[in-house]
């Protein structure tokens, strides 16, 4: 575009940009890009919505009119909560280096919006010939409707192209995004529904053991929200090979309340209206169906109605279980010296999975800080990267190269029946699709464990049998400013208050297989104390301790603690 044209097209741009934010004033307070995007009390988000529809927009001009996703949902929390989260065009999370522009603008005042995109557009050297092309998609949320309006005007004002895609879980939006820019498959919601279905019927008829296998019915608590419409579908077009009772379908419930990933993992307790009759294999998704917890009763009661016999397998369970049933197929690929794998952690997961993945499964283990994009990134490092957050975000991502080979394999033995290795690679190319590459998915993971589960002929008992978790507790300690705590090694130390590690080693020294760690939290206003140690009474004393610690150096505020839960 000649110079002379780019002045205009800039201030047709802005003054479009003006109108838009003239009808969604800002609201008190700050606003802070964050894990998870934004998220509060969804009357303070219209301003922040409207205009995260104009930085997606831009995202996409920036990316030569890639299309690029604005997802309205607050996943796991209360119903009156919502946000607003952006997709790169890859499919995966923003960019950080565009974290920074998102909390900019969200809190800029009206004038300076203007100032704010005109610098993005300058310091991104956006072509303003380009036209952007964004996706919106929304949970069930009731406020997600009236938000969606500002986005998709936001958006408008700065030129691009929008489709709403409606009610989807966040990994359909992710997958969509991703496919849209990509020719290797169908964006739309039925592609990604026949893709996952397709790679499952195939896993089962690829199984060793002959396809003529019953697949255990599994009940699925859907939070409320809409993992439950997107099941229904998909157990539909599952039946009659795969059962799913669906549990929380969001008809009477509230979202996320007595149920969903979350409640199950924090309190350790049954989902509400879900009964778990002794070894029946279960699930709970989010609000937002991206991440997925694992549970079971196992018939002993202990006295705790809520929580009699309740044992949970959580996102380490996953990592554990799926890196090693694929790791299993890379080597009779013949795979292992060609293809790095690797699986990603944070240090949340519990110090027996880390154990077991290295010395029984024989894996590269590695840390990240919290939060899926970091897990992400390191996981592209690798050929395969097995990434999961403890809560239950995760999945398997097979790089190009990976993709390459196994491809090769399966057209050089197009008949799976002919050799072990000839099945591996057929069974590999299946999971690399029946697993989401672009985020962790709550309706691929299921189905990737139920088919490891099936293949190896386990129940969920074998599956947790694998190792004992340590005894381990999560805390939250609320105090005046908790940007003072800095961290460094994947969170695992802190650096300021100084002083703090230095107490925290040396409790941790003094306990069996103790370990311990403070954070701030990305997505509310507290630190995280997590603590493990050989036995109960051992982690209950490191855990106190340590929360004192950072009660006295680190400014705590309204009492010792506010929450915590055993894992
Ligand atoms: C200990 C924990 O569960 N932390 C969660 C939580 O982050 P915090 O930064 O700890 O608030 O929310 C994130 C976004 O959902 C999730 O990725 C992460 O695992
Ligand atoms: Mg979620």
């Amino acid at each position: 575009m000649a110079s002379s044209e780019v002045e205009p097209a800039k201030t047709i741009l802005l003054t479009s940009v003006a109108n838009t934010i003239e009808r969604f004033p800002l609201r008190e307070g700050s606003f802070s890009y964050g894990t998870a995007g934004f998220r509060t009390l969804w009357e303070r988000l219209p301003s922040v919505v409207n205009r995260m529809g104009i930085l997606a927009a831009l995202r996409s001009r920036a990316k030569g009119g890639q299309g690029v996703g604005a997802v309205v949902t607050a996943s796991h929390n209360p119903i009156f909560d919502n946000g607003v989260k952006l997709v790169d065009p890859d499919g995966g999370m923003l960019s950080p280096a565009w974290e920074g522009y998102a909390t900019r603008l969200a809190n800029a005042s009206q004038y300076d919006v203007l100032l704010t995109v005109s610098d993005i557009i300058e310091r991104e050297h956006i072509d303003l010939s380009t036209v952007g092309k964004v996706f919106i998609a929304r949970d069930t949320r009731p406020s997600g409707e009236i938000l969606v309006d500002g986005l998709l005007e936001g958006a408008k004002a700065v030129g691009a192209h929008v489709e709403d895609l409606g009610v989807l879980t966040t990994p359909q939006l992710h997958y969509a995004v991703r496919y849209s820019n990509l020719n290797s498959k169908s964006s739309s919601l039925q592609g990604y529904m026949e893709n996952i279905v397709t790679a499952f019927r195939k896993l089962v008829e690829l199984n060793p053991k002959g396809s003529d296998v019953k697949i255990d019915p599994i009940k699925v608590d859907c939070a409320n929200g809409v993992g439950a419409i997107h099941l229904k579908h998909l157990a539909e077009m599952l039946s009659p090979l795969a059962e799913y009772r669906i549990y929380n379908d969001g008809t009477e419930g509230v979202l996320n309340e007595g149920c969903g990933a979350e409640h199950v993992k924090s309190l350790q307790v049954y989902p509400i209206g879900l009964d778990a009759a002794p070894n029946e294999h279960c699930c709970s998704l989010d609000g937002d169906a991206d991440r997925i917890m694992f549970f079971y009763n196992n018939g002993e009661t202990s006295g705790h109605a809520e929580g009699d016999g309740f044992k949970l397998l959580d996102g380490d369970r996953m990592a554990s279980l799926l890196a090693g049933f694929i790791h299993n197929f890379v080597l009779e690929a013949e795979l292992d010296k060609e293809l790095s794998m690797t699986v990603i952690q944070t240090a949340y997961a519990n110090g027996n999975s880390t154990s077991y993945l290295t010395g029984q499964l024989k894996l590269q283990v590695m840390c990240t800080s919290t939060g899926v994009k970091y897990l992400h990134a390191k996981a592209l490092e690798h050929d395969i990267g097995v990434y999961f957050e403890a809560n239950g975000h995760g999945t398997v991502l097979f790089s190009d190269k990976a993709l390459q080979l196994i491809l090769a394999g399966v057209e050089s033995n197009p008949d799976p029946d002919s050799s072990k290795k000839a099945r591996s690679f057929h069974i590999l190319l299946q999971l690399s699709d029946l697993l989401n590459q672009a985020v962790g998915d709550a309706f691929s993971d299921m189905l990737a464990v139920q088919i490891a589960l099936l293949y190896r002929g386990w129940s969920y008992i074998d599956w947790i049998n694998c190792y004992s978790d340590l005894p381990n507790r999560l805390a939250k300690v609320r105090v005046r400013d908790r940007s003072i705590v800095k961290t460094t090694d994947a969170e695992r130390r802190c650096v300021s208050p100084p002083g703090l590690q230095d107490v925290i080693d040396r409790m941790v020294k003094e306990v069996s297989k103790g370990r311990a760690f403070v954070r701030p939290s990305g997505t509310e206003d507290i630190v995280r104390v997590y603590a493990e140690a050989e036995t109960n009474k051992l982690v209950d004393e490191l855990s106190n301790g340590v929360i004192a610690a950072v009660f006295e150096i680190a400014g705590g505020v309204d009492g010792k603690q506010t929450h915590k839960s055993s894992k």
